[in-house]
């Protein structure tokens, strides 16, 4: 039978004012042994569901618990032995902790930023994750990049998660002979084909990766380049060749995304069978894995199985290395199978590029909140992405309608939002992650203040979901957090799943998650709201709350009387502390 205690404390030093309710893995609950002197209120707990009920009607002051006996027993610890990005902790000793940012930001990596000085650049502006896509690039291209941001991580101290994107096996063109871009004039004729060429590349010529290419276009068939970027219309088949006119002018960019349409319909012939993962992939997601990269992004996900799949090879191959699969969502066959691919995944992309390019333009924004919801009813990070900051290639400022669509992404609550060409090869990659640093500042403060969010209304949201004991410790930690104003709340986990139920409730404080290794740390830094730290820590809270207090309070992260919620998965328990 499960009895609940429920202590309550409070000291002059730190000042606790409601204790803590905790529930052992027999599903038992206890009181923390935090302090020395406690007052135990047990009774018989009728049901699970009233594990929320952290509840204070008494405070004992504890006189043990003076300044001296503070200073007398701090941990003897050195400040640094806590790992945190500087970039965070400046922003907390500048403005506090309500001017952290909550939404993560990936940046793409090209050759605009791969040189040291630009990572670190993006990394000082706020990038969260650096995203390599292997549609581009040699591997040793890559890996110098994986190099320079795990050179950034040990020196500087950031945490920034590598994730690689798949290049997949839909249909693209060539490189382009090596050639920057070509520009397709109206009325023009162009030659589509499977041969190869070398360097000589024949003008106005360009290759398809896809052998299957030439026999399954139809003359009439529509030709899309990048969704609709440039259009052609298809006029004669010679063999390897497909005779097109352009129809729609525009630049053609190497590799671009092919997409062909029959009576207005996308034509999903033998190419719809094309393996998800190509051997091309597999070879990279080797690399991938011996280079200690921490999420692959599947491009072209179809169903859950590939997913699984993926998921067995990466744990038979590197079993202590915990790489996070994304799912990019960004085909037809995605939609119908949704909730499946969701749940087998460790996180989700909107990838409106192709997405755009599959299912007709003004059906993007609802899929968008539809795959934005689903992920944070089934507790998986999300990423929005491609076109947020387009103009900003070129332009120093956004357009009106992109600061629009970025704040969308924000009110809607997604983890992370991505820049793509901005940052890879675009004129102004700093200026375009600072405006989505500046926008989504703004507007996380506007949904604090105005409950803006009411579209994304916890209690209906998250209870569809069932996330067990520990989502709903979470919930009610975080409920409380808002109710009390904290100002941040702490959580302790060896394995991430706490911290990312923390990060799903949404609070109105940020989150410090303290975890004890770098690559967790890493993996972390998608969530929204989540500021990860590496602390190692031990299964004895008073000792790890001593501790952090006095690591975090050493750096001038926190002040004596700022109010802290704490949770661990140690002992899956809520406190609320008055730093001392
Ligand atoms: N590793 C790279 N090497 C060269 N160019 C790159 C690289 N990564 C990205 N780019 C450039 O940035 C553009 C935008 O990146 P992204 O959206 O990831 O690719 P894509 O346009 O192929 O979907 C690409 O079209 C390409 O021109
Ligand atoms: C992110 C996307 O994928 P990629 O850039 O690899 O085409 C997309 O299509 O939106
Ligand atoms: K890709
Ligand atoms: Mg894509």
């Amino acid at each position: 039978m499960a009895t609940m205690t429920t202590s309550i404390t409070s000291q002059s030093l730190p000042l606790r004012f409601s204790f803590s309710i905790a529930l052992s893995q027999s599903h038992t609950f206890s009181a923390i042994p935090f302090s020395r002197r406690h007052l135990h209120l047990s009774r018989r707990a009728p049901s699970l569901s009233t594990i929320s009920a952290v509840q204070s009607d008494v405070l004992v002051p504890d006189e043990t618990k003076t300044p001296t006996f503070w200073a007398l027993n701090a941990p003897n610890l050195n400040a640094e032995a806590i790992e945190m990005d500087r970039v965070t902790e400046a922003e907390l000793k500048e403005n506090g902790f309500r001017s952290t940012h909550r939404t993560k930001i990936v940046c793409t990596i090209g050759p605009r930023t791969c040189g040291f000085e630009e990572l670190e650049a993006l990394a000082v502006g706020g990038m969260n994750v650096a995203r390599i896509n292997m549609c581009h690039g040699t591997l040793e291209w890559h890996q110098k990049v994986i190099e320079h941001v795990r050179r950034l991580n040990e020196e500087k101290g950031f945490a920034i998660a590598v994730m690689m994107d798949t290049e997949g096996s839909e249909i693209h063109m060539g490189d382009l002979g090596g050639a920057p871009s070509a520009k397709a004039e109206d009325g023009e004729i162009w030659t589509f084909t499977v041969r190869t060429f070398g360097l000589n590349c024949p003008e106005r010529t360009i290759t398809v990766n896809y052998d299957g290419f030439a026999e399954d276009v139809k003359v009439g068939d529509e030709l899309l380049v990048d969704g609709g970027m440039v259009r052609f219309v298809v006029t004669e088949k010679i063999g390897p060749d497909v005779r097109c006119c352009c129809t729609d002018p525009g630049l053609l960019l190497p590799r671009a995304n092919l997409t062909f349409w029959r009576n207005g319909s996308l034509v999903r012939e033998r190419n719809a069978m094309l393996p998800t993962i190509s051997s091309k992939d597999w070879l990279d997601i080797d690399f991938g894995i011996a280079e200690g990269i921490d999420f692959i992004a599947v491009s072209f996900v179809k169903s859950a199985e590939v997913i699984k799949h993926l998921k067995s090879y990466i744990a038979a191959r590197s079993p202590e290395r915990n790489i996070a699969v994304i799912a990019k969502i960004e085909s037809i066959d995605s939609l119908k199978n949704l909730d499946e691919i969701i749940i087998a995944s460790d996180g989700a992309m909107v990838a409106r590029g192709d997405l755009g390019a599959q299912i007709p333009l003004e059906q993007v924004p609802s899929v968008q909140e539809k795959i934005v919801q689903l992920c944070r009813q089934f507790n998986k990070p999300v990423i929005v992405a491609s076109q947020l900051l387009e103009s900003m290639i070129e332009y120093p400022i956004p357009t009106r309608a992109e600061v629009a669509d970025v704040s969308e992404a924000v009110r809607q609550q997604a983890d992370a939002v991505m820049l793509s060409g901005e940052s890879a090869m675009g004129q102004y990659p700093e200026k375009a992650l600072a405006v989505l640093r500046t926008v989504s500042l703004r507007i996380e403060k506007w949904s604090r203040e105005d409950k803006f969010h009411s579209t994304f209304e916890p209690s209906t949201l998250l209870s569809s979901v069932c996330t067990g004991i520990s989502g709903e410790i979470c919930n009610a930690a975080a409920k409380l957090a808002n109710k009390l104003k904290a100002d941040a709340l702490f959580v302790y986990t060896k394995t991430g799943h706490m911290a990312s139920l923390l990060s799903r409730s949404r609070p109105d404080c940020p989150v410090f998650a303290f975890t004890p290794t770098s690559s967790l740390r890493r993996r972390l830094n998608l969530h929204w709201g989540l500021m990860p730290f590496c602390l190692g820590f031990s299964d004895d809270m008073e000792s790890n709350l001593n501790r952090t207090f006095f690591l975090v309070k050493a750096r001038g992260m926190i002040k004596s009387g700022d109010l802290i919620i704490v949770v661990s998965d140690l002992l899956q328990s809520i406190q609320v502390i008055k730093a001392p």
